[in-house]
């Protein structure tokens, strides 16, 4: 089926999903996950327009990360953008995956925007895989403000599709993919997801 023809319900798992397995390499609960790419908007610390965010290892397949909204985030007078709080659930739903081992892309990401989220707030994210079906996995994902505990200001469900490296290459600028590909630390974080258990 076409992109543009799938139905809304293709958030949710069929039947035979499974549930997710945390890789037996994958950090302790607590431990920072690291950037996956340096560059990248959602967490790369070499990216000076970036998010910045640092998601850490939660129990099973779940991280959590907080993000602060500056005033470069704005979409009205004092009040976060609700494409960059997006971006922000993205990017610690795609964080999941490297808990999993498994490089994977958003297929599809459905907000939720509950209460405003000022400039200066500090968003409590908090995200879990809870189904795998083939290649999709399924993943939600909450952020509250004024403290882990506090209200919900945004959720988000999703579905990421694992890809193969291959993808990236085909689909990337030469000019970044050759400058990652000359980055030992990115390849071989890339190579060990490629001998999954
Ligand atoms: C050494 C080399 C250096 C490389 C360095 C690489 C480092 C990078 C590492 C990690 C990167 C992680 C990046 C995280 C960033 C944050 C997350 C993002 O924002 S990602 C960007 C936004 N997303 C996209 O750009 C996707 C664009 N879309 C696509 O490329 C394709 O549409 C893709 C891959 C998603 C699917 O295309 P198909 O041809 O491979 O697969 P089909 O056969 O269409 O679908 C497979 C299954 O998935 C379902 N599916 C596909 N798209 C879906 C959708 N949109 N919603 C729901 N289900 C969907 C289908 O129904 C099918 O399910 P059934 O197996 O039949 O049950």
């Amino acid at each position: 089926m076409s992109a543009a023809n799938r139905p809304k319900t293709s958030l949710v798992p069929p039947d035979d999903a499974v549930a997710p397995v945390r890789h037996p390499e994958a950090p302790a609960p607590g431990a920072p996950l690291g950037a996956h790419y340096d560059q990248c908007f959602g967490c790369g610390e070499g990216q000076p327009h970036g998010l910045h965010l640092q998601a850490r290892a939660g129990d099973g397949v779940s991280v959590t990360a907080e993000f602060t909204v500056k005033a470069a985030h704005q979409g009205a007078p004092g009040l976060a953008h609700g494409g960059v709080l997006t971006s922000a659930l993205d990017e610690t739903l795609g964080s999941l995956n490297w808990l999993m081992h498994v490089i994977a892309v958003t297929g599809r990401l459905e907000t939720d925007f509950v209460r405003p989220v000022p400039v200066d707030t500090v968003l409590h994210l908090e995200a879990r895989t809870t189904a795998v079906h083939r290649r999709k996995i399924y993943s939600s994902a909450v952020g509250r403000i004024g403290g882990p505990d506090g209200p919900v200001a945004v959720r988000a469900d999703a579905v990421f599709i694992e890809v193969k490296v291959e993808h990236f290459i085909e689909h990337g600028r030469d000019e970044e993919i050759q400058a990652a590909m000359d980055e030992p630390d990115e390849v071989r974080r890339i190579r060990a997801f490629e001998v999954n258990p």
